[in-house]
């Protein structure tokens, strides 16, 4: 068993235990997967300020989110099919979560059903909604989700139409599966992640059985999700969901300070600052790069919290420095979670919150309030304007 101490040696681990379809499905971005690939490098374009001899005792990265007490502002962010990256995967994530003290959402397109994630975590966690064209399903997953004791729903807006990720589509996730030798052979040594999943019962989408027939792979999504989600989705449509909903609100998906405006207007809770992972508008600026002219257009109205590129302590200090009150992990979890189920995103936010706190002490901060953009070196291009990124050096 390898020595695991940063979030890349999840990554590896996970990608030697699950089937690369699944892998794959996590890794990519959409089309050249130039803004999943922003994501991660423009975090490293920032740097850090150096303070010494500065009372570094009795340290804290507890803060809040929506009021909500959390030992780091670190939340899970929803991600479909987590059940498929491990056997009964949202539940697992649920309670690694809970017992950490951080938040977890669960996604509309997951494995396991609100109800049972609900009968397995004694703490509230937060549902991300898709709107879906019929209203009738809409009012019946947001009642599940009340009835649930669900304490937020994250409504995502940036996903009416799917991006297309090249990968899924050559590796058969969308297209009926082509179980060529290479997959079979992928999945005989993959065999641990197979006998777990033959063992559970939770192998259809948990918030959409009843809903739809037959559904009960991952063949279809493309077309299902063509076919189900709402095109029409706009800002009045927003509006009729917080009503129906009535609790706490968090709009997500947001990359645009004027987009971040009508959010605010409509009075959420929070909004995330968002290009789910590079994996929608390929070509769109990395969440970081965006982040300060959206909390100078709304931070004193809303929460803003951020996700997209997140892989280390460091950069959840980046983003908190730059005005996010929170970020989201994708990614950093799901290498864990396919990697060793609970135990292993238990160690993706323990080595989170280690990182977040040793940089927070050697910059000279001890607390998650104290942070601000006076421990950063922040290049141009992530000055709050719009503004596009340098064009890439002449090739000769
Ligand atoms: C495999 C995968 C599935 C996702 N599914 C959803 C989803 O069902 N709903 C949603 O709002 N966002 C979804 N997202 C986006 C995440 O919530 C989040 O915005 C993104 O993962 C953040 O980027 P990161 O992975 O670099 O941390 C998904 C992301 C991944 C990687
Ligand atoms: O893959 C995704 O990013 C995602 O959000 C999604 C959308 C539709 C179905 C499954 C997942």
């Amino acid at each position: 068993m390898p020595v695991l101490t940063e979030i890349e040696d999840l990554r590896r681990l996970y990608r030697r235990r699950v089937p690369k379809m699944f892998y794959d499905y996590c890794e990519s971005g959409s089309w050249t997967e130039q803004t999943f690939r922003d994501n991660t490098n423009d975090f490293q374009k920032i740097r850090l300020r150096q303070r010494v001899a500065v009372d570094m005792d009795n340290r804290s990265t507890a803060t809040t989110m929506i009021g909500e007490g959390v030992t780091m502002p670190v939340a899970l962010a929803p991600v479909g099919l987590t059940g498929m990256q491990h056997a009964d995967g949202e539940i697992l994530a649920a309670r690694a979560a809970e017992a950490y003290g951080v938040p977890f959402t669960l996604s509309t397109m997951s494995i396991c059903s609100i109800e049972d994630v609900a009968e397995h975590t004694s703490r509230p966690f937060w549902f991300q909604l898709y709107v879906m064209r019929d209203i009738d399903y809409l009012a019946g997953i947001i009642g599940r989700a009340k009835r649930a004791g669900c304490s937020a729903l994250v409504l995502t807006l940036d996903l009416q139409i799917l991006g297309q990720r090249h990968r899924d589509l050559k590796n058969g996730l969308s297209a009926p599966p082509r179980l060529t030798p290479g997959t079979m052979l992928d999945l005989a040594t993959k065999w641990g992640w197979g006998a777990k999943m033959l063992r559970t019962r939770r192998r259809q989408f948990g918030n959409i059985v009843g809903h739809v027939n037959g559904v009960s792979d991952t063949r279809d999504l493309m077309r299902w999700t063509a076919e189900r989600f709402d095109p029409q989705l706009d800002w009045e449509k927003v509006r009729k969901i917080k009503e129906m909903w009535g609790g706490k609100l968090i709009l997500k998906g947001i990359l645009d300070a004027e987009d971040a405006k009508i959010a605010a207007e409509i009075g959420c809770d929070a909004i995330v600052v968002s290009n789910h992972g590079g994996r929608q508008l390929d070509g769109a600026l990395s969440s970081i790069r965006v982040l300060p002219s959206i909390v100078a257009a709304v931070g004193h109205r809303t929460e803003v919290f951020l996700d997209s590129g997140i892989r280390s302590g460091q950069d959840v200090l980046k983003a908190l420095s730059l005005g996010a009150r929170g970020v989201f992990i994708g990614r950093a979890y799901i290498y864990g979670l396919g990697a060793m189920g609970q135990p292993g995103v238990t160690a993706a936010l323990e080595i989170l919150r280690k990182e977040l706190d040793t940089t927070m002490a050697l910059c000279g901060r001890r607390s998650i309030r104290s942070l601000d953009r006076d421990i950063l070196l922040v290049p141009e291009g992530f000055s709050g304007r719009w503004e596009a990124p340098p064009d890439p050096a002449p090739a000769d």
